[in-house]
C-alpha cells in the first residue's frame, strides 16, 4: 500500500539527522531502538483477549499493509483470521466483523452499546462539529434529530406530498437524455444531478427559483464530490494526539468546503425567513420552512439550534445524493451486462405502464421484477460496504473476544452479501433470487442488510426506494441503452464510505416510447 501519508514525518528525519554529529547519531540510534523495543513489548501485550489479527508494527500497527480497497482487503483478512478479527490503525483498534451471527450480536443484541460512531476528523468538520444525525453520539440529542428527520422530513406521507418535485426533476433528466439521443451520456453524473436537485428542491423549493436553482446545483455537485474524494486514510484519525498538526491537510480542506456550504445555507435561511415574514409562500411547505417552524416551537428541554438545523440540511445532501445515484449507476451497468434482465424489465414496464405512457411513482408497487433488481443491486454493490463504522461506548465481548470501548467496528456487509454459504453463485447478478420476497432489508435479517440494522439503520430508506425505483423504471422504459463503439462494460468498484463505480458508465440512449411528446 502507499505510504504517502507518512511523507511529512519521512521528510522531517533526514533534516534532524543532518544536524547531529557521529556520536550523537549513535546515541540517537540506540535510543530509537530502545523506544521501538518498548513499544513492541506494549503492543504485543496489548492484544490480550482481543480477536486474532495480523502482526502489528510498533507505532504504525497495521497501517503499512492496508489496501485502499478496504472492503476486499478486510474480506481477505477474515479468510485467514475468522469472522471477527483485529487490526491496529496506528493507535486505534479496528475490529472487523464478517458473519451474520456476529453482526446480529453487535447490531441487535448489543445495539445500545454499539449505537455510537467513531467520528473521523473530516466528518467532524462537515457535520458542524459532529452535530449531524450521522455523527451525533447515541442519546437524547440524536433521538431528537432522528425524529425530526424521519417523522417531519422523510416519512412516507411527507414524501407523498412532494412527489411533484421528484417528477419535475426526473422529467427534466429524461428530456435531457432525449435531446442527447444517439450520443454518449454520463449516466452517473446525470443521476447525481437529478437526485441532488430533488433533495435541494425538497429542502428549499419555495425559497429559490430559476437560474439561481441551476447554479446552486453545479456548486453543490462540486463540493459533494470534493468531500467524497477527500483523503482516506487520514493520519489524524489514527493518532488523535497528532490531529492538531493535520499533516495531510484534510481538516483544512474540509473547512474551506464547509464554508461554501454554510454560505449557501445562510443565504437560503435568510431568504426563507424574509418570505415568511412577508407572508409569501405559505402554501409551498419546503423542509426549511418546516425546520424553521420547529426551531421556533422547539420544546425548551431540547431546542433545535441553528447549527443542528444546518447539520440536518447537510445530512440530507451528503447522505442522500451519492448513495442513491451510485446505486442507480451500478444498476444500469449490471442490467446492460445482462440483456435478459433488461428485456424482462422492459416487458414488465410495458405490461403495467405501456409504451404510450410515462412511468409514474404510483406504478412502482406493481413492478415486482424491478423491486427484485433493486434488492439484487444492493446485495452485490452495497453502497456503504462496511456500513458507517460503529463504536462501543463500553468494553464488552463479541464472539467471546474483548472489544474495547472506543474501537472502530467495521461490519463487512459487502463480504456477507457475497458469502457462498448464504448465496448461490454470489458474484452473479441474478434478480430472480429476490422474487420470492424471502429477503428484506428492514434490518431483521443479518444475511442481507444493505441499509444497516438497529438504532442507526439508514434514516432515508423510504426516500432511497422511491428515488431508485422511479428513476430506474423511467430510464429503462423510456430508452434502449447501448455502449459507444469499441467500449466494454465493466462493473468494478472503488472503495469509499460510499462505494462508487471505478469507471463512470457512459452509454447511448435511444428513445423507445410511441410519441415524442412523452419526452417533453
Ligand atoms: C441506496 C441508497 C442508500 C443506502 C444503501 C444507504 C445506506 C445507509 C447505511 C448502510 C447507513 C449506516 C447504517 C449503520 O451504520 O448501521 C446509512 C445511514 C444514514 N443514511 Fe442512508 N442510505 C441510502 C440513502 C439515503 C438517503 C436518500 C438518505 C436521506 C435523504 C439517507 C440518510 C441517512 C442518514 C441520515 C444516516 C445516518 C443514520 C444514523 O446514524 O442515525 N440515506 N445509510
Amino acid at each position: 500500500m502507499s505510504l504517502k501519508f507518512f511523507k511529512p514525518l519521512h521528510d522531517f528525519f533526514p533534516w534532524l539527522l543532518q544536524q547531529l554529529n557521529v556520536e550523537q547519531k549513535g546515541v540517537f540510534f540506540f535510543c530509537f531502538l530502545g523506544f521501538l523495543a518498548l513499544l513492541w513489548f506494549f503492543i504485543s501485550n496489548s492484544n490480550k483477549g482481543l480477536p486474532p489479527g495480523p502482526k502489528a508494527l510498533p507505532l504504525i500497527g497495521n497501517l503499512h499493509s492496508l489496501d485502499p480497497e478496504l472492503h476486499t482487503y478486510f474480506a481477505s483478512l477474515s479468510q485467514t483470521y475468522g469472522p471477527i478479527c483485529r487490526l491496529w490503525l496506528g493507535k486505534k483498534l479496528g475490529i472487523i466483523i464478517t458473519s451474520p451471527a456476529l453482526a446480529r450480536e453487535v447490531l441487535k443484541d448489543k445495539d445500545t452499546i454499539f449505537a455510537n460512531r467513531d467520528i473521523p476528523a473530516a466528518g467532524r468538520e462537515f457535520s458542524y462539529g459532529g452535530n449531524s444525525i450521522l455523527w451525533t453520539p447515541y442519546g437524547p440529542k440524536w433521538r431528537m434529530l432522528r425524529k425530526v428527520c424521519v417523522r417531519d422530513m422523510l416519512s412516507s406521507s411527507t414524501l407523498d406530498s412532494v412527489y411533484a418535485l421528484r417528477r419535475r426533476e426526473l422529467r427534466q433528466t429524461i428530456s435531457y437524455f432525449y435531446n442527447k439521443a444517439g450520443s454518449p451520456v454520463n449516466v452517473g453524473e446525470q443521476m447525481f444531478l437529478t437526485i441532488l436537485n430533488v433533495i435541494t428542491s425538497m429542502l428549499w423549493d419555495g425559497t429559490v427559483k430559476g437560474e439561481e436553482r441551476a447554479s446552486l446545483g453545479a456548486e453543490f455537485r462540486h463540493v459533494v464530490t470534493e468531500m467524497a474524494t477527500c483523503k482516506i486514510p487520514n493520519l489524524s484519525d489514527y493518532y488523535p494526539g497528532l490531529a492538531w498538526f493535520d499533516f495531510q491537510g484534510v481538516t483544512k480542506k474540509m473547512k474551506v468546503l464547509v464554508k461554501r456550504f454554510d454560505k449557501i445555507f445562510d443565504s437560503m435561511i435568510d431568504q426563507r425567513q424574509k418570505l415568511d415574514r412577508n407572508g409569501v409562500g405559505q402554501e409551498s411547505k419546503d423542509f426549511l420552512q418546516v425546520l424553521l417552524k420547529l426551531r421556533d416551537e422547539a420544546d425548551a428541554k431540547m431546542p433545535l439550534s441553528m447549527i443542528e438545523l444546518k447539520a440536518l440540511l447537510m445530512d440530507m445532501i451528503i447522505g442522500g445524493t451519492d448513495s442513491t445515484s451510485n446505486t442507480i449507476e451500478f444498476a444500469m451497468a449490471e442490467i446492460m451486462n445482462k440483456p435478459a434482465v433488461l428485456r424482462k424489465l422492459q416487458q414488465e414496464l410495458e405490461a403495467v405502464v405501456g409504451k404510450d405512457n410515462i412511468v409514474e411513482e404510483s406504478h412502482i408497487k406493481q413492478l415486482p421484477y424491478l423491486y427484485a433488481v433493486m434488492k439484487e443491486v444492493l446485495r452485490i454493490h452495497p453502497t456503504a460496504p462496511l456500513l458507517v463504522p460503529h463504536c462501543p461506548s463500553e468494553t464488552c465481548t463479541v464472539g467471546g473476544y474483548t472489544v474495547r470501548k472506543g474501537s472502530c467496528v467495521f461490519i463487512n456487509v459487502w463480504a456477507i452479501h457475497r458469502d457462498p454459504s448464504i448465496w448461490k453463485n454470489p458474484t452473479e447478478f441474478c434478480p430472480k433470487r429476490f422474487l420470492d420476497n424471502k429477503w428484506d432489508y428492514s434490518g431483521n435479517d443479518f444475511n442481507y442488510f444493505p441499509f444497516g440494522s438497529g438504532r442507526r439503520i439508514c434514516a432515508g430508506i423510504a426516500m432511497a426506494e422511491r428515488m431508485f425505483m422511479y428513476s430506474l423504471a423511467s430510464l429503462i422504459h423510456s430508452f434502449n441503452w447501448k455502449l459507444p463503439e469499441g467500449e466494454t462494460l465493466e462493473v468494478t468498484e472503488k472503495f469509499g464510505i460510499v462505494m462508487k463505480k471505478k469507471m463512470p458508465l457512459v452509454a447511448i440512449p435511444t428513445p423507445r416510447l410511441s410519441n415524442p411528446k412523452l419526452y417533453e
